[in-house]
């Protein structure tokens, strides 16, 4: 059982006290051609272990940002993030992002890229271990010797989710990661995710600007606004899982979520 809560009930709004990852205050400003665009705007949240988010906004609030600056890869102005009670300064191997083009290395097997993370930092027993484990978890055993460009769309986000879990990260970073796959693809995806998060009980924060994306998937959905990006709003989805989108209760819920996102 993951995460102490019953299979198949969602998380309510009691929180436990220690989360793994605290956002505080973040504020990021860039400059364009000389002038300033204040793209986040004190953004603060928590998440608990074993957690999954869904930061859901229009295109431009700033929602791949935020997941940049948790990575490590861009700084804030201001603001603060913890992740273990410990100041994340620097990009590191406890978070690890997906995005929405796999990105994988083209010369080398699924197998090879599944565990390149790996090389040289364990043992070949291990190595030879966690690669029969991550490929039958993400259903790739038959296709280990194909390369990138043999495989379609959907394996190779298998191929990226394997790699990046693979190495045990604390926290998942998930960037519009199925926007790019045919709706039967990427509810195949979405399925595939929440059986892995359900076994290996990661910290996930997901980006989308899909509603009924975001309630499949989120214990909590943060709604943002731009310009400034913002949180608009929280939203805990007590729906219980597996979650059906032919389901009354889920149509209900997208709708109450669209309605908060689209009003201003
Ligand atoms: N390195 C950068 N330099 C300048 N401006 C940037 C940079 N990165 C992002 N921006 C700007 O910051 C704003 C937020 O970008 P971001 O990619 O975080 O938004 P988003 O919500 O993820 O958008 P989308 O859903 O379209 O991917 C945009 O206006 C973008 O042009």
């Amino acid at each position: 059982m993951k995460h102490g809560l019953k299979p198949g009930s969602a998380k309510t709004g009691n929180m436990p006290d220690s989360p793994i990852l605290e956002i505080r205050d973040l504020c990021k400003v860039f400059s364009i051609n000389g002038s300033c665009l204040n793209v986040l705007e004190n953004i603060s949240f928590n998440a608990s272990e074993g957690e999954f988010i869904c930061i859901l906004g229009p295109s431009g609030c700033g929602k791949s940002t935020i997941l940049k600056i948790i990575s490590g890869f861009v700084s804030p102005e201001s603001g603060r993030i913890m992740l273990n009670n410990r100041p994340v300064l620097k990009p590191g191997a406890d978070r690890c992002m997906v995005f929405q083009e796999d990105a994988l290395f083209p010369w080398l097997t699924v197998e090879e890229n599944i565990v390149f993370g790996l090389k040289g930092k364990q043992d070949k027993d291990i190595i030879k271990h966690e690669s029969e484990r991550f490929l039958s978890l993400t259903g790739l055993t038959l296709f280990r010797d194909y390369l990138p460009h043999e495989i379609s769309g959907g394996m190779k986000q298998r191929v990226a989710l394997a790699r990046v879990l693979i190495l045990k990260p604390k926290v998942l970073l998930m960037d519009e990661p199925f926007g790019a796959l045919d709706a039967q693809t990427r509810e195949d995806m979405q399925n595939l995710l929440l059986s892995l998060w359900e076994k290996l009980s990661h910290t996930i924060i997901f980006v989308t600007h899909d509603v009924s994306e975001a309630v499949k998937l989120a214990d909590r959905i943060l709604v943002m606004d731009r310009n400034p990006g913002r949180i608009r709003e929280r939203i805990t989805v007590d729906l219980k899982r597996p979650r059906k989108i032919e389901d009354l209760q889920f149509h209900e819920f997208c709708k109450k979520v669209y309605n908060i996102s689209c009003c201003k």
